[in-house]
């Protein structure tokens, strides 16, 4: 692939000049600047020198949940495989949290061409949302279709267990309802539009795909599907919070995934979530436990060998549905 335009529209699909030039404007939190298009186009140009791979599928990996991503299991389920640190990449912010390896990991996992980040950035480490989701515009730029965002969560909904994986149905943009989007800002119609529609953000077909893929696992009976929000953390929730988040009908919530899902969607690609639900969300003050992030760590690697055949087999089935809808 030759390096990318800065000229070409979205991915090339559309040549409309930019409504808005993207200013290069002073966020409020840590004299973050925003990145323009071009800004962007660099950091994607820099990655494509450095790999070979030209990725389909980008996959967020949630808290604890890279693991099968490092040496050995890539040595199992990727060709190619190349890990390029998050400290070479221009423009790149740094993974800050335990159980974020911080690095891109560029491969072919059955042939299919995947880009992983083994590590995420949140809100509370102090970026602003759109800085958080960066990494995303700069997968579309890579020519990435469709994400897999996985993350940990806390489960609310009473028949959830720990260990149980969640089929994101749907989200609810706590901080948006706040004013704190990641398209906060001047729009740059490269990307996407103004105002885009989010009823249909969570791939219904990925949906289907995926319960399917359960049962042929046979992980059908920890396979759920429900509705993830996102807090802006760090503290886990007080009863209060969670007793509110349940009424409003919420079943995992975590810190992450729903900005990065929004900018998926302003952007064009398909997107799939998918929970791992690490603790259960205390509901009364009588209950001992407290959630802790140790507990999280420790859930994401017993799940380590589900996640990786779980998700190694979505790639290959999204991917297939990508090439049957592909003109
Ligand atoms: O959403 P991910 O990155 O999976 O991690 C979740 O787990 C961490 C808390 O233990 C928080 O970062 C929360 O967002
Ligand atoms: N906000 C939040 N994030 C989490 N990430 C993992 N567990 C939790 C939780 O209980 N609450």
């Amino acid at each position: 692939m030759a390096p990318i335009n800065a000229d070409v529209v979205n991915g090339g699909k559309d040549s409309t000049p930019p409504k808005t030039t993207l200013p290069e404007v002073d966020t409020e939190t840590n004299g973050n600047k925003r990145y323009s298009y071009e800004t962007l186009v660099e950091t994607a140009n820099f990655l494509l020198s450095r790999t070979a791979v030209r990725p389909l599928i980008g996959v967020i990996c949630g808290s604890g949940m890279g693991s099968y991503w490092n040496e050995g299991a890539l040595a199992e389920n990727i060709i190619d495989g190349q890990c390029i640190p998050y400290e070479e990449i221009p423009n790149f912010p740094t993974s800050t949290v335990e159980g974020h390896h911080g690095r891109l990991v560029f491969g072919h996992l059955n042939d299919i061409p995947v880009v992983a980040m083994q590590g995420r950035f949140h809100y509370y480490e102090g970026y602003p949302l759109w800085k958080c989701c960066l990494p995303v515009r700069v997968m579309k730029l890579l020519g990435v279709r469709t994400l897999i965002a996985t993350n940990a969560a806390g489960g609310l909904n009473p028949n959830f267990k720990i260990g149980d994986l969640m089929i994101v149905k749907d989200h609810i943009n706590m901080m948006g309802f706040a004013g704190n989007n990641p398209l906060h800002g001047p729009n740059d119609e490269r990307f996407g539009p103004r105002f885009p529609p989010m009823n249909k953000a969570y791939n219904y077909e990925f949906r289907k795909i995926a319960k399917e893929v359960a049962k042929e696992l046979n992980i059908q009976d920890i396979v759920r599907e429900g509705v993830y929000t996102c807090l802006g953390g760090p503290n886990f929730e007080t009863v209060a919070e969670i007793n509110m988040l349940k009424m409003v009908g919420v079943d995992a919530v975590g810190m992450s995934t729903v900005h990065e899902v929004i900018t998926a969607r302003h952007c064009d690609m398909n997107v799939f979530g998918l929970s791992l639900i690490t603790n259960e969300c205390v509901t009364s003050y009588e209950h001992e436990a407290e959630a802790n992030h140790e507990e999280v760590l420790d859930v994401g690697r017993m799940r380590q060998d589900i996640l990786r055949k779980f998700v190694s087999k979505l790639v290959v089935k999204f991917a297939h549905t990508l090439t049957r809808d592909s003109p």
